[in-house]
């Protein structure tokens, strides 16, 4: 890793732990008992500082802010809900004492999720505890995630790919330092992308049936993903 590199790490890794979910948003979600609807209130309280977060962060990558403008928003809208599940896999994989990580899994059960996306969710969770990843490696994917050429309405996706080439190149040679006993650590985490995209998937049914039973949305969180 060169001295470029290693001051490109260091702006990411600085921003991603400068924009961190508010305590108090997290906390409260481990506060007692709630019902299914003061859960939802929660979670979206969440998801809307995960955005607000996400959004933060992305501001402070190298490069993002001179990419063509409308490109900045397709990229952002198109990474949002990939670069949410990354963060709360994080958080919820995070040395949190496992009975945290129970009452969230328990909030997020009651909060109106139907079970089919649960299992695929906690699944992903699980995948990503299991990679421990470094701080560094937590920031350069969701980098990556984000930086991720081929979103919806992207015009310049060669300009997007040339960031995104160079985050996965600091990457790769991170994961050599940081694993070098496993030599295909690097191909396990770009795999964990993969698994993302059909999150995403899973994520418009699991607004669709919140929808269905008439839950409110943030205005941000229906700007984000073009809902109401
Ligand atoms: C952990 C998660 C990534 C998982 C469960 C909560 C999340 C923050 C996210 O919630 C929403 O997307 C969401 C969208 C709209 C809304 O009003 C509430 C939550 C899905």
């Amino acid at each position: 890793i060169n001295r470029e590199q290693r001051a490109l790490m260091k702006a990411i890794v600085d921003a991603y732990n400068r924009h961190q979910i508010p305590e108090d948003v997290a906390k409260k979600l481990l506060q007692d008992q709630y019902s299914p609807e003061e859960n939802f209130l929660l979670l979206t309280e969440m998801a809307t500082s995960q955005v607000q977060v996400l959004v933060e962060f992305t501001k402070n990558i190298p490069g993002f802010l001179s990419l063509d403008r409308e490109d900045q928003i397709a990229l952002l809208k198109g990474s949002a809900v990939e670069a949410m599940f990354l963060r709360s896999a994080q958080v919820f994989s995070r040395k949190m004492p496992t009975e945290h990580t129970d009452v969230l899994e328990e909030r997020v059960r009651k909060s109106g999720i139907p079970d089919e996306f649960m299992t695929p969710m906690f699944n992903f969770y699980k995948s990503i505890g299991e990679l421990h990843m470094v701080q560094e490696e937590q920031a350069i994917l969701t980098a990556i995630t984000i930086l991720t050429p081929d979103r919806p309405y992207v015009k310049d996706p060669q300009a997007v790919e040339r960031l995104q080439e160079t985050m996965l190149d600091v990457l790769r040679k991170l994961c050599v330092l940081q694993h070098p006993q496993e030599q295909q650590y690097f191909a396990r985490l770009l795999g964990r992308l993969t698994e993302l995209r059909t999150l995403s998937h899973y994520h418009s049914e699991m607004l669709a049936s919140w929808r269905m039973n008439d839950h409110k949305f943030t205005p941000l969180l229906c700007e984000i993903w073009d809902v109401q």
